[in-house]
């Protein structure tokens, strides 16, 4: 079920989030509706459908893990399986859910083991997850020790996701998804101990805003963790794709590695560093049983891979991370 009852609770003991609370349930109102988005319904059923079974134990911290096969019936496995697969295409992962996995389009473990050697350490912290898609990086910074983690990802489809998953996870853990682009945050929250900015910032039209929205979430000294596809080249140097990239659409700035660490700098964020460089791989984002559509190997140019088919630089992607002052 996708009820935020334990969320709005929470929020009343975090005194610069409880003003929120005014506006909240009814953004979540207006962006979970069936007039936006027509199938909810039936992916509501499928979550609500799911078998209740115990798991006998949850690992986070590897990797996200939910009981053993042992922990249900067949019936019941067979009938988990059926209803998410109806949230296809799961594109974030990987799951294992007693004993089935869920082998998603991205390694997105592979990321959070990027990430996570540069981050402040979670122990406590109160953490944003912006554009978390279906809180797959959400569950791995709850693992690492946040105190609280508030993901905000305006697909339905993916909240559905979370929550499906979230069941058997532990409907009282104070992990979340609001079904929110960044743009329904309150202006200068100053909340948040870590905030996570990961594959969002190419399709924001105007990434100094972004920024700015983003060291807004931040109380003082909180970190930034910003992961985007960039370029090769030095100060100043961005490609600004006049038709798609990858075959996405919705896309705009994909700057150097110096160039936006001078954005940051302009944006108020102390410290700016380039930590991780990675060229994306056919492993790490590949069409799966979960996910049918059409994925990296269709997007890359089969004469030139290190080319889309646009004959823009193949993806690589830069972690950065910065303090807010
Ligand atoms: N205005 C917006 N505000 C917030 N989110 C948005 C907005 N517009 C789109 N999104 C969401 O941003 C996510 C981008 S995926 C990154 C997922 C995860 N972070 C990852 O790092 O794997 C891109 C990728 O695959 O890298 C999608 O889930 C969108 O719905």
């Amino acid at each position: 079920m996708i009820d935020y009852t334990q969320l709005y609770q929470g929020l009343q003991h975090i005194p610069e989030l409880r003003s929120w609370l005014a506006q909240l349930p009814q953004q979540v109102a207006e962006n979970l509706s069936p007039h936006r988005w027509g199938d909810l319904p039936d992916w509501r059923a499928a979550v609500e459908a799911l078998p209740n079974i115990a798991p006998s134990s949850i690992e986070l911290s590897n990797s996200v893990r939910i009981g053993k096969a042992s922990d249900a019936s067949p019936q019941q496995l067979q009938r988990l399986e059926q209803e998410l697969r109806k949230l296809h295409p799961w594109r974030k992962g990987p799951w294992e859910i007693f004993g089935l996995p869920i082998d998603t389009e991205w390694r997105s473990d592979w990321k959070w083991d990027r990430v996570l050697p540069h981050l402040a350490p979670m122990e406590n912290r109160l953490v944003l997850d912006v554009g978390c898609g279906n809180g797959y990086h959400c569950w791995r910074a709850y693992g690492a020790g946040a105190r609280r983690v508030i993901g905000i990802d305006p697909s339905a489809k993916f909240v559905a996701q979370f929550y499906a998953l979230k069941k058997y996870l532990g409907d009282e853990q104070p992990v979340d998804l609001l079904p929110l682009g960044i743009e329904a945050l309150p202006a200068n929250l100053r909340a948040f101990d870590t905030t996570f900015s990961m594959g969002v910032l190419y399709h924001r039209r105007s990434p100094m805003d972004h920024l700015r929205e983003l060291r807004e979430t931040l109380r003082p000294g909180g970190q930034l963790v910003l992961e985007t596809l960039v370029i090769d080249g030095g100060l100043g140097d961005c490609l600004v794709p006049e038709g798609r990239y990858a075959k996405m659409r919705n896309v705009w700035f994909f700057p150097s590695c110096a160039t936006l660490e001078s954005w940051l700098r302009k944006c108020g964020f102390r410290n700016p560093r380039t930590v991780d460089l990675n060229i994306t791989s056919l492993e790490e984002q590949r069409r799966t049983d979960w996910m049918h559509f059409e994925s990296l190997a269709d997007f890359l140019d089969p004469q030139s891979p290190d080319k889309t088919v646009e004959g823009h630089p193949a993806p690589k992607r830069a972690v950065l991370v910065a303090e807010a002052p």
